[in-house]
């Protein structure tokens, strides 16, 4: 499901393969948040993530391979690299004030932050609070979705993670770099997807007005991408 700019991917994961990694998500070591964190940041980030470990590398690389390979992401986010999931918990107090991503991330390598990325790794019914509120144009965005679904939005916007009131919250969350970096662009490249895939459910395919929606698809990507 796509709304404006936000990206809403369901089924990125089964419940089995969500059930084996909680399994080992309860057996491993978690530490401040304050460790990836700089700056300002330092001061609102209130929440645990995931050690450095060999499973835990395998776990995160697993989870990059399960977003990338989500056809709805390909289309909407046309991502051209991303870097490895930090598995974080929220437990009860935790919170994570208004803040803005950083332009650059990553360890290995850098990335430019396009979009942010919240997988849900355990269901809303499982904690109070702890809602990802995205500011937007049209005020604020909540999202708590279930296991295994995720939100992508655009790293531009300000957002927050309400304090879990009870119980614990569990997520995956990273940034994607585009091929096209402006997120008003990527909309409109979707939306012509939208029609093209329309076009051809109708059986129009290679139509007149599919193969000109095509190139027009095509000539948005080839003014807009970088790669
Ligand atoms: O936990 C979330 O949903 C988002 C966390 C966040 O904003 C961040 O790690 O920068
Ligand atoms: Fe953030």
């Amino acid at each position: 499901m796509v709304h404006g700019n936000f990206i809403h991917l369901k089924e990125v994961l089964s419940q089995e393969e969500l059930r084996q990694i909680r399994e080992i998500v309860a057996k491993s070591n978690f530490v401040d948040g304050k460790a990836t964190a700089s700056g300002a940041a330092l001061k609102i980030k209130n929440n645990q993530q995931l050690a450095n470990s060999q499973e835990n590398t395998q776990i995160a690389q697993y989870l990059l391979q399960a977003l990338l390979k989500h056809t709805l992401l390909q289309r909407a986010a046309m991502p051209k690299m991303a870097i490895p999931p930090l598995i974080s918990r929220y437990t009860e107090g935790m919170k994570y004030g208004m803040h803005v991503d950083s332009p650059l991330n990553g360890q290995e390598y850098t990335i430019r932050t396009d979009i942010s990325v919240t997988l849900f790794l355990n269901e809303p019914h499982e904690y109070e609070g702890g809602e990802l509120e995205i500011m937007t144009d049209a005020g604020l965005k909540s999202y708590k979705l279930s296991a295994g679904e995720a939100i992508c939005y655009p790293t531009t916007q300000l957002h927050r993670v309400n304090k879990v009131i009870s119980g614990k919250r569990l997520v995956a969350v990273t940034w994607i770099q585009c091929a096209v970096r402006d997120a008003h662009q990527r909309e409109m490249i979707f939306k012509a997807s939208e029609v093209i895939k329309e076009l051809e459910e109708k059986d129009m395919a290679n139509t007149e007005a599919h193969l000109n929606l095509q190139q027009l698809y095509s000539n948005l990507i080839r003014m807009w991408a970088e790669i």
